[in-house]
């Protein structure tokens, strides 16, 4: 069944294109990553399927029915970029408060445990840091037991132990059957968390697929090495980057770098070739994007 879903969605601010004729499909089950640049259209796409937008033009529906219909909203759990907690309630409080507006809430001892939070059960929300609020405000958007969660960027601000935490939590969830739409600009997490991956840019999906079939597509490599000197220019180099006294140069076609690299005459040592993160996939997608866009 498909929980979420967009059709040739468009949405403009004045100006601004910020989604154009955009399609995502998320069935039951799923966890899809959404990953793009700032400004690709992450959030607004969110948005859309959560009801807090409607589109300029095409379709967006949750669970069969329209994202602002409240009865269609309660089968969805939602964590914004930016969240508002009362801040003279606590925590337990704020568990209790909207959990009551569902049928079947978590209990709150259980969600604050799921989610790290037992110890600041008595705490005002007023007085929490940033990363407490954030992972109040993501566990509260599993707190109705919802068919379909849209995490936009929920880890950000986190440090690396909350950040883990989280990602259990998502797992947990999404093995239990839950449906997950993530959006994030952290890669890893993307990659730990997502089998399927919408890449974002320029308000267009640039990709829709398996992580490890958009790292393919991209057919990045990187080719390294250590040498003395200034780093030579070779052809078909997306990315240099100089790191730990090597040299890495990120390329679609490492085989022909490498003939360039031998025939420049550099002195280079150790010379590895290896796969790319799905970081530098993304970037080279984006990048060939904006040269695109460019010419
Ligand atoms: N309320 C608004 N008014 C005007 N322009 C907007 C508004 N919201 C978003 N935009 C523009 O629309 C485009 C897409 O923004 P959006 O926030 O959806 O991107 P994003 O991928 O979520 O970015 P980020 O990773 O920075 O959160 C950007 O150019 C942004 O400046």
């Amino acid at each position: 069944m498909i929980l979420a879903e967009a059709i040739e969605v468009t949405r403009r601010y004045g100006d601004v294109t910020a989604l154009d004729r955009v399609s995502l499909r998320v069935t039951e089950g799923e966890l899809v990553g959404l990953l793009g640049p700032n400004g690709a259209g992450k959030t607004t796409l969110a948005s859309l399927l959560t009801g807090v937008r409607r589109p300029d033009s095409g379709t967006v529906t949750l669970c069969g029915g329209d994202p602002r219909d409240p009865r269609t909203r309660r089968t969805l759990g939602v964590t914004p970029q930016e969240t508002g907690l009362p801040a003279t309630l606590r925590v337990g409080e704020v568990v209790d408060f909207v959990g009551a507006h569902y049928p079947d809430p978590v209990p709150r001892a259980e969600l604050l445990d799921q989610f790290g939070l037992t110890d600041l059960v008595r705490r005002q929300t007023g007085g929490l840091s940033g990363g407490q609020k954030r992972r109040l405000a993501i566990a509260l958007a599993f707190v109705g037991r919802p068919r379909v969660v849209v995490l936009d960027e929920p880890t950000t601000g986190l440090d690396v132990q909350a950040r883990r935490g989280l990602w259990d939590a998502i797992k947990a969830y999404h093995a239990g059957g839950g449906t997950v739409l993530l959006s994030s600009h952290y890669l890893e997490e993307i990659e730990a968390l997502a089998d399927r991956v919408v890449v974002l840019g320029h308000g267009r999906v640039l990709a829709d697929d398996t992580v490890t079939a958009v790292r393919g597509m991209v057919g990045v490599r990187r080719v390294s090495f250590a040498h003395d000197g200034e780093p030579p220019a070779l052809p078909g180099v997306v990315a240099t980057e100089l790191r730990e006294g090597r040299t890495h140069l990120l390329t679609p076609d490492s085989d022909q770098l490498v003939r360039a690299l031998v025939a420049s005459g550099v002195d280079f040592r150790d010379l590895e070739v290896a796969p790319t993160s799905l970081e530098e996939a993304f970037l080279a997608i984006t990048q060939s994007e904006t040269l695109a866009t460019a010419a």
